[in-house]
């Protein structure tokens, strides 16, 4: 399919009980593309991911991943087929080691080295830590083991919530560089819901602002994308 896109939303909703947070969302994402999609606190951003995943129902609309209609398929399955997941709160087995919280993304040992090997490559300081327990690595630390292990999978579709939060601008990069690294290694899209607007219009091809569960504006990322992004964030 020449025109196939990699993850399509037509007129999402969904949201907690009878209440819609996400109202009509329609958005295309090409294969091998960076989207950002940014907006203030409690618009809905994370619902979305939660959404995608399966998580949560979808009240109205069709979501696609690669042309298959997937709305009512469940977070295991998806994950099976090749979309990654990295979360915004800190999912880690915190009594495990780094290794072992790596070595749980697979289902067997098999390929457990050659993921082990690609991993460290974004994020050498796990190679050399593998026996530390997770729950005594600091913030940042946790933030790029979670996303090495969603990287584990070799997703063709990663969606990432918010990995930047609370970060030294160094480790930023370091993740930054990391998901450019991916994408153009094996072609990953990567959908990244953001606060950070310099972080995600650094790695963005391109960008949507969510308000109130509704898509608000939509852009390439271009030489006026910063400009129009602050505004939207702006208190
Ligand atoms: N489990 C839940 N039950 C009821 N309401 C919820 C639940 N989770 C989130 N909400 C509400 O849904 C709205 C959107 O929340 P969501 O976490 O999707 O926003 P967000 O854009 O990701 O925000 P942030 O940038 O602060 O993480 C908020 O008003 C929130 O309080």
């Amino acid at each position: 399919m020449a025109d196939a896109l990699k993850l399509k939303l037509s007129d999402v909703s969904s949201g907690y009980g009878a209440i819609d947070v996400v109202n009509g969302v329609s958005l295309a994402i090409r294969p091998g593309e960076i989207f950002a999609l940014m907006g203030k606190n409690g618009m809905g951003k994370t619902t979305l991911l939660k959404t995608i995943l399966g998580f949560l129902r979808v009240g109205k609309g069709t979501i696609e991943v690669d042309g298959a209609v997937i709305t009512d398929s469940k977070p295991a399955e998806l994950i099976a087929s090749g979309v990654g997941y990295a979360p915004q709160e800190l999912p880690l087995f915190q009594d495990l080691s780094i290794r072992d919280n790596l070595r749980l993304a697979l289902k067997g040992d098999r390929d457990l080295a050659s993921a082990l090997e690609r991993v460290y490559g974004y994020f050498p300081f796990l190679k050399d830590r593998l026996a530390q327990k997770a729950g005594t690595l600091s913030g940042g630390e946790q933030k790029m083991l979670i996303l090495a292990r969603a990287l584990m999978l070799r997703p063709k579709l990663l969606l990432i919530d918010e990995i930047s939060e609370g970060l030294q601008p160094s480790v930023v990069q370091n993740i930054a560089k990391a998901l450019r690294d991916d994408r153009e290694k094996r072609g990953t899209t990567i959908l990244l819901v953001e606060q950070n607007l310099d972080f995600a219009l650094s790695v963005a091809d391109r960008w949507a602002i969510l308000k109130l569960g509704a898509i608000e504006d939509e852009s390439p990322n271009g030489p006026d994308s910063r400009g129009r992004v602050l505004q939207h964030l702006k208190i």
